[in-house]
């Protein structure tokens, strides 16, 4: 009995400690607008319920904070459990946020439903000091002169691609083209970071691509439900998550150890990104392998999904948009006609190929928000912003800001041609479009995916013609990243 009243009472201690907390926290937000959760349901959980009942619905967050935008303007406040989150739809909040201040950032990622996944990757490593010294380490190998020599490999992977797709509409069945883009950014980035030749284009039961797949699905359980454990319906998933993390792991380890003894026989001197990374480290003591298998699943993670996404949305918009399919085909059949290499010359005449990449990317952002942490009190737009709060940073709700680009649910690659009369009447911002982030700890493959991205889709243009499934969904789902619900659906025809 004694017990079961010490019991009754340390948990009646921490509930008060915990509401007392709330309390605090939910008043010093209350001067920003935002959705008001009202209630004892609504003090302690806040905006929760209505994020799950949204997500459920197969609806994407970002809609919902694009929706809660129009209501309250361009800064918000709302809470989730015991978390206030702020956004923040505004250029020169963007530009202090990662430029001037460069806040420090979340490791999203690092141990989703407590497994080692990105850990101390280079995307996850909120120490500055160690991120630097990394970043430093990787800059040499994503710079964009060093990766056009490796021109030949991402030519040779669409190449695969072209054939596969070309063999399967033969069949004249519909094709899911994410699939097949998805299989294609895994061996493109397996080869040129790491000379692997994963070949899953032609393996699509590959079990490398399903453990990055359930790796990020954990991710996004973690980030939206964080209640999950506690709730049985999702005790099978998270088992089955967490297993196919740490099968990723030991797949990780054993092709790196390969890979790494390969290398050495060589000396280091191919000229891949991981052969390159090797080369530079200063001393043993900065070769710490955990470290490395945390890169090398972050190159993976971060390079295949979001450039596979980023072509699918291309396609998607140009299935419906037959003006912009039509200039695009002009393009590429006038710059490229049927030669198979694309070179480094072509590339920079594909002026609207890459303005349609950037235009699928604007409206629909493969990574469509991150986050980062004010350190210190600060003002914006006129509001008091507490220290310690953390911020969304909306790139996909900024790119649809009536204010910033004018019609913005209209696919206008147009808004990217620097000498079209559209792009030099609305010119757009630095800090209104950041796909890839922007500040110091922006994107360090994006040379890489738009080589890659431009290089596909002048590939697939050339070679195909192509009518969407009509029946299939056009919504967006958010896996992490943002992606087409149905998979892009397509009919193809080889053009020769
Ligand atoms: C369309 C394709 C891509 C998009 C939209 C994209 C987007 C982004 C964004 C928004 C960030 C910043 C995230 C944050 O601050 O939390 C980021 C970081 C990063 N990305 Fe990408 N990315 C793409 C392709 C790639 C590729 C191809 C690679 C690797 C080959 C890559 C590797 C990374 C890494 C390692 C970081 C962390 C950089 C650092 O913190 O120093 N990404 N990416």
């Amino acid at each position: 009995m004694k017990i079961l009243k010490s019991l009754l009472a340390v948990v009646f201690g921490a509930f008060t400690y915990h509401s007392f907390k709330l309390y605090i926290l939910r008043r010093k937000y209350r001067h920003l607008p935002g959705p008001r959760s009202s209630g004892i349901i609504g003090f302690y959980f806040g905006q929760y319920f209505e994020i799950i009942r949204h997500v459920s619905s197969n609806k994407i967050l970002q809609q919902l904070h694009l929706d809660w935008t129009k209501i309250y303007g361009p800064v918000f406040a709302y809470q989730v459990l015991d978390q206030m989150i702020v956004i923040i739809n505004d250029e020169t909040a963007v530009k202090t946020a990662l430029i001037q201040e460069d806040l420090p950032k979340k490791g999203v990622g690092a141990f989703p439903l407590g497994e080692r996944f990105l850990g101390l990757g280079l995307l996850t490593e909120v120490d500055k000091s160690k991120w630097r010294s990394r970043r430093s380490l990787m800059n040499n190998g994503f710079k964009k002169d060093i990766l056009m020599q490796s021109l030949d490999e991402f030519n040779s992977k669409g190449d695969v691609l072209v054939q596969r797709l070309s063999d399967l509409s033969k069949q004249n069945d519909c094709i899911c083209l994410f699939n097949e883009l998805n299989h294609m950014t895994l061996d493109v980035i397996a080869k040129v970071a790491f000379d692997l030749d994963t070949d899953s284009l032609n393996n699509p039961n590959s079990k490398l691509n399903y453990y990055i797949c359930r790796g990020l699905e954990a991710i996004t359980l973690d980030l939206t439900d964080p209640l999950c454990s506690f709730r049985p319906c999702k005790r099978g998933q998270i088992k089955l998550l967490r297993q196919s993390i740490r099968n990723l792991r030991f797949f990780s380890i054993e092709s790196l150890k390969a890979k790494l003894e390969e290398l050495k026989e060589e000396n280091f001197l191919s000229r891949n990104i991981l052969s390159l990374m090797i080369r530079n480290l200063k001393s043993e003591e900065d070769f710490d392998f955990d470290k490395l298998v945390d890169d090398f699943i972050t190159f993976f993670v971060g390079g295949q999904e979001t450039t596979a996404n980023a072509l699918s949305f291309c396609f998607l918009e140009l299935g419906q948009n037959s003006d912009v399919l039509k200039k695009l085909r002009d393009e590429v059949d006038q710059v490229l006609g049927r030669k198979e290499f694309i070179s480094q010359e072509d590339l920079a005449r594909l002026e609207y190929t890459s303005a349609v990449f950037k235009e699928a990317m604007r409206k629909w952002p493969p990574v469509p928000s991150f986050s980062r942490l004010s350190a210190k009190e600060c003002e914006i737009l006129g509001h008091k912003i507490p220290e310690k709060t953390w911020f969304q940073m909306p790139v996909y709700v900024i790119g649809r800001n009536e204010k910033y680009f004018p019609n913005p649910e209209k696919f206008l690659p147009e808004r990217f041609l620097k000498d079209h009369s559209f792009a030099k009447e609305n010119k757009i911002n630095s800090y209104t479009y950041f796909p890839f982030s922007l500040g110091p700890r922006n994107c360090i493959g994006q040379n890489f995916a738009k080589i890659e991205g431009n290089l596909i889709l002048a590939k697939l243009i050339q070679n195909f013609e192509f009518e969407l499934e009509p029946n299939q969904s056009l919504d967006v789902v958010q896996y992490t990243t943002l992606r087409p619900v149905d998979g892009v659906k397509v009919y193809l025809r080889p053009r020769f």
